[in-house]
């Protein structure tokens, strides 16, 4: 495995008292894009929450960039260069383009070009032309793309993108895996959580299923594409 930047191990965490996650496993390498697959209901979401923090891990081990951080507070997890993107988005509706972005800046680590406005309106077309907008008179993808590329001007190492695709028009669709593939350039990693095999193959590298809360399969988009019979047992089709 090629040096994880992300590493989940026996990761336990629940809603009061349902129990959600079972001891998921996984790892994402630098650089790597991969896809956590399943239905709904299959604890996506809550993995990608008990990671960033917003849900307290009830057990196991989170190891990002060699330190652990179960336990640590969202902001802190954050700061350490760990960007979240939820579903549902979360955008100044009152700022600007411009200023959404400008709320999210923060230092890039030693060594690494930040990211600006600029360079973001590069990967983010639609948003360069809207940048006087305000947020409030934006379309729910555009809204997704901004909170993305408000994530990214905190120069994050690796990013957790909730369901990016969901609800939204085929050519925002397109746009928002450009952007991810783009995320992946620049070497940033990428654990998206997606539903749509369509999606997670344009963008992924590699997938993992959840069903249940445990990580039931892992392999190649390619290997998943060949085998009906997964694809039937644990995805939507
Ligand atoms: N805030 C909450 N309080 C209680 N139970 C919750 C809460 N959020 C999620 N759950 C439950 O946790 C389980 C996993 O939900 P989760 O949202 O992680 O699934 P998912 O795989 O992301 O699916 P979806 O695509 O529907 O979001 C479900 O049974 C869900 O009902």
């Amino acid at each position: 495995m090629a040096d994880p930047v992300l590493q989940v191990a026996g990761l336990r965490a629940g809603y009061g008292l349902a129990e959600v996650l079972f001891g998921v496993e996984l790892h994402l390498s630098r650089g790597e894009v991969a896809a956590l697959m399943g239905r709904n209901g299959a604890g996506k979401s809550t993995t990608l929450k008990a990671i960033m923090g917003l849900l307290p891990p009830r057990g196991g081990s989170v190891r990002f960039a060699g330190e652990e951080i179960a336990g640590w507070a969202p902001f802190r997890i954050a700061r350490r260069g760990l960007g979240y993107v939820p579903e549902d988005r979360r955008v100044f509706t009152e700022l600007t383009v411009a200023e959404n972005l400008e709320v999210g800046r923060r230092p890039a680590p030693p060594g690494h070009p930040a990211w600006t406005p600029e360079r973001l309106f590069e990967v983010f077309p639609n948003l360069a032309e809207m940048r006087h907008r305000r947020a409030a008179a934006m379309s729910g993808g555009e809204q997704q793309m901004l909170t993305i590329a408000r994530t990214l001007m905190g120069n994050p190492e690796a990013v957790l993108l909730d369901e990016p695709s969901e609800g939204l028009a085929p050519v925002i669709v397109e746009l928002m895996a450009e952007a991810v593939l783009r995320m992946k350039q620049e070497g940033i990693a990428v654990l998206v959580s997606e539903q749509n095999l369509d999606f997670a193959a344009a963008v992924a590298d590699r997938a993992l299923i959840l069903e249940k809360g445990t990580v039931r399969w892992q392999g190649s988009i390619a290997a998943l594409e060949a085998d009906e019979d997964v694809r039937r047992a644990y995805l939507t089709v």
